[in-house]
């Protein structure tokens, strides 16, 4: 048990993720001790509710933390040693339009990839540039763990604006199939070390190792896969329980047939079979419906129902496997442990024949200074140009954001590989201005 107690802002305190992060963080108090946790929002009567239970829960269960939630920003980053950021700009009633414009023209409409990922990126660019400035305001000698999506154009965007802050932008859809893998291979993810390369949320696995015997788990996985998918006899993920979900886990063996060297991260879907997804779509309800009837639903039906009864003691939170990491993360860079996690980190030869100047996803030792990116060698030429293509696409939303380029924004929607062509990608562009006129800087 460490003496040293930390001090945490969770910005986007209002966050359907935020219960059971907090959850997560009781649970693991002993190896991360808490002095102070803050939520901080900029939406107070969303937050209020889930601050309201969480207060009642935590004198409950840890008297001793002390607990606020504030839209104050100089309450909420001043004396924290981490920032745990997981905005959504717009929150959902903007991410059900990232995911049902594009399908008005028959393109994939998605949370964090295509149109919708440059819609949500061009407007999340503004609002993560302001956090990161209060905490070096407040807190100068924090770190920034960085969750909120889309994590690609995030980490691009901090990359050029705030290329010295100190920021981890993470994604936790490799650590949720890797507890995939570990049920195929019949032991548990802790006992895997992988091998990867990528961009976030399009990626691959060049290896999955079992940390004692070295034995290659990679053929097993991939015979297994080519059959099923990722879909596990036990599920891992509460947060994978919808239908859409588990097609996306079952498509995984469509994307080892085109690619059968590695294993490939589910978001590659989006990119090999758009056709697909545009066929079993509907326009009327995406996956943003889903979630406000689900998980949004349930977690502020959930936190009404302690502020109603006054204790958490009957009703409570679920602890959330969606960030059980994020706590061996702080613990890597407050302790010097040398965790071995992928990150999103600038490439600087870790992929040998990829630009040094891309955000990649790739596995790395995290100590005190933070990540240190392993070296994955040279990767074959389909991936290369793939990625050369998705990474442009990243680079030029950031381009078109610092220069207020319309020009730059339609060719990047161009250039995205799920929008057919110039003239659709110009009439989504119109069409995604007038639904971020709130967000979007004025694009000329
Ligand atoms: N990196 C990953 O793998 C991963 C996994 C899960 C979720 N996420 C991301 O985490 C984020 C939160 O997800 P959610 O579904 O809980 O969203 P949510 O809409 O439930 O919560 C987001 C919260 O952020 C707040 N917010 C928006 N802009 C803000 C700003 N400028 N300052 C402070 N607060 C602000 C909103 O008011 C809202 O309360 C999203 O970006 C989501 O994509 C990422
Ligand atoms: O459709 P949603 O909002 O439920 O999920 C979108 C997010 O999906 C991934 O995160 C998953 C993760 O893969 C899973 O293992 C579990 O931890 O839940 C997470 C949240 O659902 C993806 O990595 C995120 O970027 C997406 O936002
Ligand atoms: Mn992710």
């Amino acid at each position: 048990m460490t003496s040293k107690k930390f001090s945490i802002v969770i910005a986007g305190g209002g966050s359907t993720f935020t219960p059971g992060i907090v959850m997560m963080l009781l649970e693991e108090a002993e190896r991360f001790p808490l002095r102070k946790l803050i939520l901080y929002d900029n939406d107070e009567k969303r937050q209020d509710i889930l601050g309201e239970a969480l207060k009642i829960l935590l004198k409950e269960r840890a008297p001793e933390l002390e607990f606020i939630f504030t839209t104050d920003p100089k309450v909420a980053f001043t004396d924290v040693d981490f920032v745990f950021a997981h905005i959504r700009v717009g929150k959902y009633a903007m991410r059900e339009q990232d995911e049902k414009i594009p399908l008005k023209y028959g393109v994939v409409g998605q949370e964090t990839c295509g149109p919708g990922g440059i819609a949500y990126g061009m407007r999340s660019i503004k609002d993560m540039l302001e956090l990161v400035d209060y905490m070096e305001e407040y807190s100068p000698e924090a770190w920034m763990l960085n969750y909120s999506n889309p994590a690609a154009i995030v980490a691009e965007a901090t990359r050029v604006l705030r290329p010295d802050s100190k920021i981890l932008n993470i994604c936790d859809m490799p650590v949720g199939t890797l507890r995939r893998m570990s049920q195929i291979v019949n032991t548990t993810p802790d006992q895997l070390e992988v091998s990867y390369f990528g961009l976030n949320h399009f990626g691959w696995w060049t290896s999955v190792k079992d940390k004692n015997t070295g034995y290659e788990y990679l053929d097993d996985i991939k015979e297994y896969v080519a059959e099923h998918g990722y879909l596990t006899q036990v599920e891992v993920d509460t947060q994978h329980m919808d239908e859409s979900w588990q097609e996306t886990h079952k498509k995984a063996k469509d994307l080892l047939a085109i690619e059968p060297r590695f294993l490939p991260n589910t978001y590659l879907k989006y990119y090999f079979y758009p056709q697909d997804e545009v066929e079993h779509a509907n326009p009327a309800y995406t996956r943003a419906n889903e979630v406000m009837d689900g998980r949004e639903k349930n977690v502020f039906s959930a936190a009404q129902k302690i502020i109603d009864s006054g204790t958490a003691k009957e009703n409570s939170f679920e602890i959330d496997s969606h960030a059980s990491f994020i706590v061996d993360l702080a613990r890597a860079i407050a302790f010097n442990t040398g965790e071995r996690m992928l990150l999103i980190v600038e490439n600087n030869g870790a992929i040998a024949n990829f630009d040094d100047d891309a955000m990649v996803e790739v596995p790395c030792i995290v100590g005190s200074d933070g990540p240190e990116p392993l070296a994955q060698g040279k990767i074959p030429q389909f991936e290369r140009a793939l990625m050369l293509q998705q990474v442009t696409v990243e680079k030029m939303v950031v381009e078109a954001y610092i220069e207020k380029s319309y020009q730059k924004m339609w060719q990047a929607l161009t250039l995205s590989k799920i929008v057919p062509n110039a003239r659709v990608a110009k009439e989504l562009l119109d069409d995604l201005i007038e639904a971020n006129k709130e967000f979007w800087p004025d694009l000329k």
